[in-house]
Parts: structure tokens; sequence; C-alpha cells
């Protein structure tokens, strides 16, 4: 009962994909990691580290980089980590090596753009005979990869299944709490990328640490509401792939979320803001999502509109903030 997996695979070898591939070898497996970019393989078998997306990181001699979709299928536990834009291609690149009842770890923050989906929900298309869960929670990749202690949430419907990976994944440094609530967990690893640009575009204009704990706090109850209404459970919320990961995306410039929204905070376009990344802000892309999501479930969003308005040029930052602050006054609820 409830015994680990064996063989732990990981899709997508950015930051985080690098990261719980560690975290998984700080467990005990050895771990495949299929990375995109060739570079990358080169980079972890010829240093054991990933110049690209978590420069500095000794990595394990027990992560065993490639591009070949194939050398997945003995795998009985993957965890699938590109950007949420691409996990329906990724997932379909995968479906040829998929037995059924092979368990899938959702460990994207995001919401599809175009369908409003969630990764579960993808899944669930792409691959019907996978059994889903999801991995979320305030975890920087790099301090999680450096075994400095974490916490997150792993969230399934099925209760052995969520045991079953969380006794995989759980080491000295890494502590998954298990959890029921797969829409909770990821509507707030998604929404909260969204909150964490509007943090940023605060800090960046210099509006203060009084403007900053409001937005986190009406922030909380915005994605609240949405999750709640998606069929979240409040708990959920106030837990570790909620208000623990808002807490955290929206204060340090870590974030990439964060560090887009300082960038227009101060100035900068959105193109300017991202140029030359190679890493992913998942909110820019959820903004739009998150908002659609709100009128489909008939929910008010002020801080994710403003920062979609910002986002899609349709206002600038300060009338984005002018048009919050003039809102009419309501009673404070989440
Ligand atoms: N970096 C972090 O600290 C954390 C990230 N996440 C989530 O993990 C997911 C992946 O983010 P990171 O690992 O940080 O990525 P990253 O920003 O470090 O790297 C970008 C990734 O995108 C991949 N990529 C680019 N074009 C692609 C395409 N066409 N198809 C498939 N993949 C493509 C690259 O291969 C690379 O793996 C995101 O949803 C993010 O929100 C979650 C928790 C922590
Ligand atoms: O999800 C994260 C931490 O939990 C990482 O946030 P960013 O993608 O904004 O860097």
């Amino acid at each position: 009962m409830n015994e680990r997996f064996k063989r732990v695979g990981v899709i997508g070898a950015g930051a985080w994909g690098t990261a719980l591939a560690q975290v998984a070898t700080f467990a005990g497996h050895k771990v495949t990691l299929q990375a995109r970019e060739p570079e990358v393989i080169q980079s972890i078998r010829e240093d054991q580290q990933n110049h690209i997306y978590l420069k500095d990181v000794e990595l394990s001699p027990d992560i065993r980089p490639t591009h070949d979709f194939a050398d997945l299928a003995d795998c009985d536990l993957i965890l699938a980590v590109p950007p949420a834009q691409h996990m329906r291609a990724t997932l379909k690149a995968l479906a040829p090596y998929v037995k059924d009842g092979l368990a899938v770890v959702l460990c994207s923050k995001g919401i599809e753009r175009g369908t409003d989906a969630l990764m579960n929900e993808i899944l669930k298309e792409v691959l019907p005979q996978a059994r889903g869960a999801v991995l979320a929670g305030p975890s920087f990749a790099s301090e999680v990869a450096r075994g400095l202690p974490a916490a997150v949430t792993v969230a399934c419907d099925d209760a052995q299944l969520c045991a079953q990976i969380a006794r995989t994944l759980a080491g000295p440094t890494f502590r998954p709490y298990k959890s029921t609530d797969m829409i909770g967990a990821e509507a707030g690893g998604a929404l909260k990328n969204v909150l964490a640009i509007a943090c940023g575009i605060s800090e960046g204009k210099g509006l203060g640490r009084n403007a900053h704990a409001a937005l986190i706090t009406r922030g909380f109850a915005e994605m609240s509401r949405l999750a709640v209404a998606m069929g979240a459970q409040f708990e959920t919320m106030v837990g570790l792939c909620g208000l623990g990961d808002l807490v955290l995306t929206c204060s340090s410039t870590q974030s990439r979320n964060m560090s887009v929204g300082m960038a227009l905070g101060r100035g900068m376009t959105l193109e300017e803001a991202l140029a030359g990344k190679v890493s992913v802000a998942e909110g820019v892309q959820s903004a739009p999502a998150a908002v659609d999501l709100g009128r489909k479930f008939d929910v008010e969003l002020p801080l994710c509109e403003a920062v979609n308005s910002v986002l899609q040029g349709e206002m600038d930052v300060r009338t984005a903030i002018e048009a919050l602050l003039s809102r009419p006054l309501k009673v404070e609820r989440a």
C-alpha cells in the first residue's frame, strides 16, 4: 500500500523541471529528465549544471538528461513541467509512451489561453488513460535545487495516488502536503502569477508597502473568489498553493512575474520587459485567460483585469491605478 514509485521521469528542463529532478534524486531516485534544447542536455551531461535555466547549481549525477520522449517509456511517475501554454503539445508528444494508469503530476502554473483550461483538463483531453495530480506551492526553483527547505501541496482526487506521489518526492528538505483539491491547487498557482505582476507594478512605480500589503490581501480575496466559483475549496486557498505561493511570489525579485511587473511599473513596455528573457513569466499569458474565467463564472476580478489591460496595452499603468482606486467603496470580504 502506498509504496513509492520506482522510476521517475521529468518533462521540461527549465528551472523548475531541473529542480524537481534534483528533488527526486534527494529522495533517492535516478531520474530521466527530458529537455528540449541540445545545449541543456550537453550542459547537464558535461558540467552537471543547467547553465541555461538554473545557473550555478550543482546537479546530481543521478539526473539523466535526454531529448527523446521514448526514454520516458519505462517511467511509472512523470512530472510534467513545460510552460503552461506548451502543456498540450508536450502531453501529445508523450502520448505514444503512456501506459494505462500512468501517474502524471502537473507542475506548471498557468491557464491555457484560448480554451481557459487548467492543466488537468488538458491532461484529461490528451491522455485520458493517465491518472493526474497537481504539484504547486511556494517553491523558487533555485532554492529547492540547492536543498533549502520547501513545503508544497500535492493534490489528487485519488487519495492513495496522492500519498504515493508525496512519499516518492518527500526528502529531508522537500515536504509535500497532501490534498484532494486539484482545482484549488491549480487555480492558486496560476492566479498568483497574475497578482505578482500587479505587485511588481506597484513596486516598480514606488507605491510603497501599504499598497503592497493591500494588493496581496485584495489579490487573495480575488483569487479565492474565482477559485471557489470554479470548484475549489476555500481551505485550499489559505494553504501553501494559495496564500503561501501568493505571498512568496509577490515578495521577491526572484519571481519572474514580479520582475516583469516591476519593469512595467518603471515605464517599460511589455515587449521591453520580456526582451532577451529565456525564462517564462506565466502571468502574462494567464492574465487574459483569468479575466475570461472571471466573466464565465461571474466573479469580479478588478486586479487581474487591471493587469490584463496594462499587458494588452489597453491602459497605461497610471490610468489602471487611478481606475482601481476610484472604484465604488465596498464591504471588505473575501
Ligand atoms: N521557476 C520556478 O521557480 C517555478 C516554476 N514553476 C512553473 O514551472 C513551469 C515551467 O517553468 P520553468 O521551469 O521555470 O521554465 P523556465 O522559464 O526556466 O524555462 C523555460 C522552459 O520553457 C521551455 N520551452 C520553451 N519553448 C517551448 C516549447 N515550444 N515547447 C515546450 N517547452 C518549451 C524550455 O525548454 C524551458 O524548459 C511554469 O509553469 C512555471 O510557472 C513552478 C514553480 C516554481
Ligand atoms: O511559482 C513560483 C514560486 O512558487 C515561481 O514564480 P515565478 O514564475 O514568478 O518566478
